[in-house]
Formats: structure tokens, sequence, C-alpha cells
């Protein structure tokens, strides 16, 4: 097995690329447990993020986001996705690059723009703001998701394809 399948992987990347969907197949690619910090989050507080956010504030949904974070990025043989925002967090990003394998789904603007129907009304983060704004956020994450081992080009894949590059990637950036 390749070096960066030692350690569990941490899927990062902005919001709707994919990190759920493609990190659900790719555990069960390498019988590995799947972990999604938000769907940790929300089960702990017992709430959708919308609704974290709404009534406690983004504050508290990312100091959740870190806690869940650090007690899981020890375990072994898991792929763990994250939020897109939790990146903007130091302590988040240090703790995943020192612990697992940081992999980044690439997704270019023109491809992202066909999943914001998908995802629009579930993120709080994209609410209220206007096609540009999200846009400006888009490129302003950017600097965020540098942190990574692995980057992996994800347009024009499906989830499948996505997670056969994945495993491409991981086997040959060895
Ligand atoms: N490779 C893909 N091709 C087409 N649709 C996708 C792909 N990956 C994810 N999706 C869809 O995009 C939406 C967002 O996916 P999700 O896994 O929740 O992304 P993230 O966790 O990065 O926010 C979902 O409706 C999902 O079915
Ligand atoms: O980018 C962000 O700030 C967020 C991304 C979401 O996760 P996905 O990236 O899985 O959509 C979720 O954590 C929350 O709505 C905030
Ligand atoms: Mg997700």
């Amino acid at each position: 097995m390749g070096r960066h399948l030692e350690q569990s992987i941490v899927l990062i990347g902005f919001m709707g690329v994919g990190k759920t969907s493609v990190g659900k197949s790719l555990a069960e690619k390498l019988n590995w447990k799947f972990i999604d910090t938000d769907e940790e989050i929300e089960k702990e507080l017992n709430l959708p993020a919308t609704e974290i956010f709404r009534t406690f504030g983004e504050k508290v949904f990312r100091a959740k986001e870190k806690e869940v974070i650090e007690r899981i990025s020890h375990e072994k043989n898991k792929v763990i996705s994250v939020g897109g925002g939790a990146f903007l967090q130091k302590e988040v990003r240090a703790i995943c690059l020192e612990n697992c394998t940081v992999v980044l789904l690439d997704l270019s603007w023109d491809h992202w723009l066909d999943r914001l129907p998908l995802i629009i009304e579930t993120r709080p983060v994209l609410h209220n703001r206007s096609l540009d704004d999200i846009q400006q956020l888009y490129e302003e994450r950017k600097s965020t998701y540098n942190y990574h081992h692995v980057k992996v080009d994800i347009d024009e894949r499906s989830i499948e394809e996505a997670v056969d590059q994945i495993m491409n990637d991981l086997t040959a950036a060895n």
C-alpha cells in the first residue's frame, strides 16, 4: 500500500465539489469507515447546519467543527469529508496535514455552477449572496485550499470517476 494510503484521508474543497458523495464512495472502495464532519456536527447539536448558523451563528459552528476534527483526525483507516470552510481555521489545517493525507477536490468555477442549484438551500454561507459574491468567495477560498498533499482534478468526472482518479493520484503521488 502506498504512503498516502497509510493514514486517514481528509477531503477538502469548496462547497458542492462532492466531498461528501465522493468521500462515501471512496470509503466503500477502500473498505474504510466514512465520516462527514457536517453530519457529526449536526448529530451532536441535533440541528441541521442552516439552523446552527441561524440560531447560534457561524462561530459556534466553527468551534464545533474544530472539536470534531481534532477528535477524529487521529483515527486510522477513515475517509473524512470536512466542510468547505473547515480549512479557514489554521489549527484545523495543521492537525489534518500532520495526521492525515489531505486531498483537494478541484472543480473549476464553470463546472461548479452546475452544482449551485443542488446545494443552495442547505448551504447557509451561500444565502443572501449574489452570483458575483459567490464567485468572489470561491476565489478567496482558493488560498485556504492550497494547504493539501494531493490535488485531484474532478472536472468532467462522475462520482465514481472522481474516486478512481483519487485512487490513481494517491498511488502515483508516492
Ligand atoms: N462528480 C459529480 N458529478 C455530478 N454531481 C455531483 C458530483 N459530485 C457531487 N455531485 C452532486 O453535487 C451535490 C453536492 O455534493 P456533495 O457531496 O454534498 O458536496 P460537498 O460535500 O463538497 O458540499 C450533490 O447533489 C451531489 O449529488
Ligand atoms: O464552506 C462552508 O463554509 C460550509 C460548507 C458546508 O459543507 P460542504 O462543503 O460539504 O458543503 C458546511 O460545512 C457549512 O454549510 C459551511
Ligand atoms: Mg459535504
